[in-house]
């Protein structure tokens, strides 16, 4: 296969940034804005000498998929060839909601042998970000307050994005028109020249937290912009001057308004500052922690002691407090540890300490980041044996490989749950039962 084969193929799978796949003469094709059950004409842009994987750009549509539609937000390129400026956050928008859960579901028994059943729907189809984080692009008295176009540092305007809440997506649009007329300037990836480099904006679904990312200081966005802006209830300021793409920088200084917001998560009250972790959609992110405590059938668990680890903003031990007579959170990040009233410690520590004072509790919750626990975390708890596990994580391959050492030492599944955190994106939350062989 070549740069410049035109195919015909059938694409088969979803791949995991939401590209159609097809297997053609063993190699793997990738086609953005195909879908699984589609049948397409696409030309081969580059063909992989290492691999046998290809990428190939969509020609036309021979055989559309039932559930296809035009793509409800007039930025993005879902369901098409990728296109300059265009927003390619929500891939699968070009299919109606209830089709994009059944897909996500196909590509979890697909590539994981997982199957959760239906995915859990978001109660919002749009407008279900509570928390976007914006790139600064454009030019002085142009300014861009919208994406990168997926793998490249190509600008994409999100003007009224659908998918966030409707008072960021007109703080975003202020902040763009304020921006502009100021004549602030944009951060340049490429020479590393500029002034504001990201917006983190959060609500609590009425006010918002505006967080301005800065590639130095002094700065003239943090300088003049808090002024001109009314609708954030607070902005305040960070500065990030690393030459990667990390967000968070040196600790926020508050520039005006209030530095926390208040958010219910599962009916516990969260305080999320300038640069602290919101779920960006707690809306369906609550139905996962409620789950995450409750036992597989749904009922309550009972009980003297369970662990919650990777506790962070501290929800689930909130909600286990309410069964349990002792509940102890582990936390790594030292201000999400001083907040719960725990020192900071890894999940690798907290378990070899607790093991050695002979703690087993009756369960143990755990919602690790993306790279899940992990092979020295999951053979902790393969030793520990507390009667019932339960994971949640944004990760399946992550949660596979844990799954794995853990089933190895006795456990076994009882009960997998899917959420569509983020509709129109290929992402989802999972929720894992697991207890041991003999229970
Ligand atoms: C996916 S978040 C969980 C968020 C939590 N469920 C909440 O509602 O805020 C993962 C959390 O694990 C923490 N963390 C990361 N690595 C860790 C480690 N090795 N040991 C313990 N905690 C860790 C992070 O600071 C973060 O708060």
């Amino acid at each position: 296969m070549r740069a410049g084969d035109l195919l015909t193929l059938d694409l088969e799978r979803l791949a995991p940034e939401g590209d159609g796949l097809s297997e053609s003469a063993g190699t793997f094709v990738h086609v953005p804005g195909g879908y699984p059950g589609e049948r397409v004409e696409a030309r081969v842009e580059h063909a992989s000498r290492q691999a046998p994987r290809a990428h190939a750009r969509l020609v036309s549509l021979l055989q559309a998929h039932p559930a296809r539609r035009a793509p409800p937000c007039p930025h993005s390129d879902a369901g098409a060839a990728p296109r300059a400026g265009a927003c390619s956050g929500c891939p699968l928008q070009a299919l109606d909601v209830a089709a994009q859960r059944e897909l996500k579901r196909a590509a979890l028994v697909d590539r994981h042998g997982l199957d959760p059943g239906p995915l859990v729907a978001s109660p919002d189809e749009w407008g279900y970000r509570w928390s976007s984080k914006r790139v600064v692009t454009g030019a002085s008295g142009h300014v861009l307050v919208g994406s990168y176009h997926r793998g490249s540092h190509a600008p994409a305007a999100m003007d009224d994005c659908r998918v966030d809440h409707p008072s960021i997506a007109a703080a975003a649009r202020e902040l763009q028109a304020a921006a502009s007329a100021l004549a602030i300037e944009p951060y340049d990836e490429a020479t590393g020249a500029g002034d504001l480099r990201y917006a983190w904006f959060k609500t609590d679904g009425r006010d918002v937290l505006l967080t301005l990312i800065t590639a130095a200081r002094p700065s003239r966005a943090a300088e003049l912009l808090p002024g001109a802006l009314k609708l954030p209830a607070g902005v305040a300021w960070s500065v990030q001057a690393g030459r990667g793409n990390a967000v968070r920088g040196d600790p926020p200084v508050l520039l005006r308004g209030q530095s926390v917001l208040s958010v219910r998560l599962a009916d516990v009250p969260v305080e999320v500052g300038p640069l602290g972790f919101l779920q960006p959609n707690p809306r369906v992110a609550e139905l996962a922690y409620r789950d995450l405590v409750a036992d597989e059938a749904g009922a309550p668990h009972r009980g003297a002691l369970a662990f919650d680890l990777y506790a962070g903003a501290g929800v689930t031990t909130a909600l286990l407090r309410r069964e349990f007579a002792e509940v102890v959170p582990c936390e790594a990040y030292p201000e999400s540890a001083a907040a719960l009233g725990v020192p900071a410690e890894s999940a690798e520590a907290f378990l070899a300490r607790q093991q050695a004072a002979g703690r087993v509790p009756e369960l143990v919750v755990a919602n690790p980041p993306r790279g899940g626990m992990g092979p020295a975390v999951s053979a902790a708890l393969a030793r520990l044996a507390a009667p019932r596990l339960q994971i949640m994580s944004c990760s399946a391959e992550a949660l596979v490989r844990d799954l794995a050492v853990l089933q190895a030492s006795g456990y076994v599944l009882r009960r997998l749950r899917a959420y569509d955190t983020l509709p129109h994106t290929p992402h989802l939350e999972l929720v894992a039962w697991l207890s041991r062989e003999t229970d």
